[in-house]
């Protein structure tokens, strides 16, 4: 836990209020808001008076996690007490692999479903739901492993992402009329994006084609196409090679200044230090921290489980042969499940983190 677990002197009980002031703050007060300021810069100030408590109430939740465990056979890959996220920030999601990440965001977002527990969006209860009703809620993520399609080209992909396809109803695709204005408007904004990403040029190249850092630009694009109000990215830079990093990077930030909340999975540290307003970390299923970037390091639960592994050394030969037991596990896996398995299923790196 940090040294001074209450920084700048605020106090719990500001927090938990919700109704979208950050508390501990008043207009002129050195530090903090002025009449200018946006969404998100509120949402940064109100985080960094937070006290760096596991399970603190934020000034304004988009989403709040309750109780909710998973397990898989004995192994309980989450167990999440109580998780707030604010609204407007960008929420780091660190710790080892194998701590729950991905699960949680399968479960958040009704790709997977808990054992018990309940978990909200604005309020309302996303709980079994699919996650095609929880994108239409606006909540959407990414994948570890990208899920573009290969043999549809990069246009097609984004026009998947589009919600309210009126052409994908029968009774609607017998009025072609309604669904042609629809799909024009699909693919403008389709286009729009792309040109964004950058990836414009390539609309009619098959998506098989790109590179690992173009998948990921098309898959956060993709996200996009349904208005999300909060986004979870699951590795958004792992992959990625340097040039395109900054441009992925920049685009995270983006969907902060457009009002967005934002939930990622990262292990590059330097990347969560740049971008993160608040980080939370897991480890073994819980959450065993939380707080601005700069408090995680100081953190002795983090350093022990995460940040002091010696995960930059070589690997050694007994480390190598667990990575390619747990690679032939996974691919064993994917035959017996026909090969759709979600990418939490992807080997593990012994020495704790993928960098
Ligand atoms: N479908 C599944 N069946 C069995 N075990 C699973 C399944 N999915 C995840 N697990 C296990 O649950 C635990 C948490 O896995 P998860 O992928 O959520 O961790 P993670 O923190 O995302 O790791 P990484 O950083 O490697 O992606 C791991 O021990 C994993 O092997």
């Amino acid at each position: 836990m940090p040294a001074d677990p209450t920084p700048h002197g605020a106090t719990a009980s500001g927090a938990g209020t919700s109704g979208g002031s950050p508390q501990g703050y008043r207009p002129g007060q050195e530090g903090g808001w002025a009449s200018g300021d946006t969404p998100q810069r509120l949402a940064q100030i109100a985080l960094r008076d937070l006290p760096w408590e596991i399970g603190v109430a934020k000034p304004d939740p988009a989403v709040v996690v309750d109780g909710v465990t998973r397990t898989f056979g004995g192994l309980t890959a989450v167990s999440v007490d109580h998780l707030e996220i604010q609204r407007g920030g960008i929420t780091g999601l660190i710790g080892p692999n194998g701590a729950g990440k991905t699960t949680l965001f399968n479960l958040l977002t009704g790709f997977d479903q808990p054992d018990t527990g309940t978990w909200s969006f604005n309020g309302k209860s996303l709980g079994k739901l699919s996650p095609h009703q929880v994108a239409r809620m606006g909540v959407v993520r990414t994948f570890q492993l990208t899920k573009a399609l290969s043999r549809l080209t990069v246009l097609q992909n984004m026009l998947l992402g589009a919600q309210d396809q009126k052409g994908e109803s029968f009774f609607r695709a017998l009025v072609p009329g309604t669904w042609r204005a629809q799909e024009k408007a699909n693919t403008e904004k389709a286009m729009d994006l792309l040109q964004r990403f950058k990836l414009d040029t390539k609309k009619d190249d098959f998506a098989g084609t790109l590179s690992g850092g173009q998948r990921k630009l098309l898959e956060m694009a993709r996200a996009l196409m349904s208005d999300p109000q909060v986004v979870m990215l699951d590795e958004p830079m792992a992959g990625v090679n340097p040039a395109l990093t900054q441009s992925l990077l920049g685009h995270v930030k983006d969907l902060r200044e457009q009002g967005m909340t934002v939930i990622f999975v990262e292990h590059d540290m330097d990347v969560v230090r740049d971008i993160s307003d608040w980080v939370v970390v897991m480890s073994a299923g819980k959450i065993i921290a939380e707080g601005p970037p700069e408090s995680i390091s100081q953190n002795q639960a983090v350093v022990d489980a995460y940040l002091g592994a010696h995960h930059d050394a070589p690997l050694s030969a007994e480390e190598e042969d667990q990575v390619l037991a747990e690679a032939e596990e996974t691919i064993a896996r994917q035959e017996r499940s026909g090969g759709d398995v979600l990418s939490s299923d992807r080997p593990k790196n012994p020495k704790g983190t993928d960098r």
